[in-house]
């Protein structure tokens, strides 16, 4: 099966402190990888040197086989970040709507694509309201209908589910085990604590 991320002796540290020392790792299309450990081990530090948001000092890291960062590639990854970045005075459906223009997302297609997006995470109702009064769990959820928006080739997920409930968080990764089964497109790494 095809790599889609291949990491090799990456070396990755902030001034003075080492955070990845000679990291490896190697993702195939269609797996789901998951990245357990304790607070501040450097999983967010290695999911942004994955997309090309930090730098290495030293090692390779491809993604698509294409050496990051790479602006094309980016574009077929669906990024989750730890904290939401989301706009808080537009409504859940214009987040939706200014995120699926970026990934540029048109006409039919992109009205399908945000209906999915939302119905997955069960942001269907609240889509009219406001992201300024939503609770922290409803804009986790609305960052990950973000992040599938585009049917990216590979979804990076940092800390996915921390605060969305047990009930939707299992319907969530049912839906991403049906993802990956259906498209054998979707390469998901999920950070999270152990
Ligand atoms: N931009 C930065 N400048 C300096 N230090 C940083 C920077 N980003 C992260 N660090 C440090 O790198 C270490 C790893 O942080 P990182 O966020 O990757 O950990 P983590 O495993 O994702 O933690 P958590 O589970 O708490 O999110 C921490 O000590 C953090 O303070």
């Amino acid at each position: 099966m095809e790599t889609v991320i291949e990491a090799n002796a990456l070396n990755v540290g902030f001034k003075h402190k080492q955070i990845l020392f000679d990291l490896s790792l190697s993702v195939r299309r269609g797996e789901i990888y998951g990245l357990i450990g304790p607070s501040g081990a450097g999983k967010t530090t290695l999911v942004k040197t994955i997309i090309g948001m930090e730098k290495a000092q030293s090692g390779s890291i491809e993604v698509l086989t294409h050496a990051m960062p790479n602006l094309a590639v980016m574009e077929n990854i669906g990024y989750m970040a730890q904290s939401d970045a989301l706009y808080t005075d537009l409504t859940a459906k214009e987040n939706l709507d200014f995120f699926a223009s970026l990934y540029q997302l048109k006409g039919e297609n992109k009205k399908k694509r945000m209906e999915y997006a939302a119905n997955l995470v069960n942001l269907t109702p609240d889509l009219g309201k406001k992201v300024a009064n939503f609770s922290g769990g409803m804009k986790r959820r609305l960052s990950l209908a973000i992040a599938v928006l585009p049917d990216p080739e590979v979804l990076i997920l940092d800390e996915p589910t921390v605060g969305i409930d047990p009930e939707l968080r299992l319907s969530i990764w049912e839906e991403l085990q049906t993802l990956k089964k259906k498209r054998e497109g979707d390469s998901c790494y999920d950070a999270r604590h152990g």
